[in-house]
């Protein structure tokens, strides 16, 4: 792919009246290149959830334009953003979000059935097993762990090979252990099958694993780090917090 997989253009979203309410996102401009993992941080308020949300095509900008794996989808219609949201771009959300009277592989597979694809149970056994979950294809959510569950939900993510993921705190609700087997799934995603990922994380720790880091403040980019370190994001993060 030569052309970035997430563009914002000058985006701008007001929530309310444009001059009374509130500008969740106030000019930003940001390109994420095909094959890179980007964090986005910031404190609490400063827009993170909107640029997700506007940059998956799950929220309308108010002005300026949103360019998804090279599609111009600013005012694609909603035929064209659910066609996207199943073949071009995946989900991993921090309460994983999968559907709990179905099994891990069943799971898996319906995000294609929705596409109308038939996934073969190999294909699906064998993402499965690129997470480790080969032995736990007919467990049923509930009787999976956190870290188990969210490991279910990227195979979800993976078997349609998106070209971008949007992940939502995707280690949120997870101890460091599962933390960790997860952002190594993440980090193969973008090494051996060139996906992108574009992330919302408050955990300095978290974003460490991407490539860069890009700051909000107040609905602005304010500042962005390239291969990050630990300390380095939490440093530039507790001074945009003071
Ligand atoms: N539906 C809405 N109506 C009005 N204001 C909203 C709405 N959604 C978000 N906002 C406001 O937009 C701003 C950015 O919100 P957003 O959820 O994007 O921030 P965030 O950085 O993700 O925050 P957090 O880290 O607390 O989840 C905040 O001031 C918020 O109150």
């Amino acid at each position: 792919m030569s052309f970035p997989a997430v563009e914002l253009r000058q985006v701008t979203r007001f929530h309310g009246a444009r001059n009374t309410g509130v500008a969740a996102l106030d000019g930003v401009s940001l390109a994420c290149p095909a094959g890179t993992w980007t964090a986005i941080m910031g404190p609490s308020g400063s827009g993170k959830s909107t640029l997700l949300h506007c940059a998956a095509g799950l929220d309308q900008v108010t002005t300026g334009r949103v360019v998804l794996a090279g599609r111009d989808i600013t005012t694609a219609p909603d035929g064209v953003l659910t066609e996207m949201r199943r073949r071009t771009i995946g989900f991993v959300f921090q309460n994983f979000n999968l559907i709990g009277s179905l099994t891990a592989e069943q799971n898996v597979a319906f995000p294609l059935r929705l596409a109308g694809i038939r996934a073969s149970r190999k294909d699906v056994r064998g993402v499965l097993g690129s997470v480790g979950l080969a032995d736990r294809a007919t467990h049923r959510p509930r009787e999976l762990s956190g870290g188990q569950q969210q490991r279910v939900a990227i195979a979800r993510a993976m078997i349609s090979r998106p070209a971008v993921l949007f992940a939502d705190e995707p280690t949120g609700a997870l101890d460091s252990h599962s933390a960790k087997v997860v952002l190594e799934l993440l980090r193969d995603m973008v090494r051996g099958a060139g996906q992108s990922i574009v992330m919302v994380t408050h955990d300095p720790a978290v974003a460490a694993s991407a490539d860069a880091v890009v700051f909000l403040a107040d609905g602005r980019i304010a500042d962005r780090l390239d291969g990050p370190t630990t300390h380095q994001v939490a440093d530039r993060l507790a001074r945009l917090e003071s």
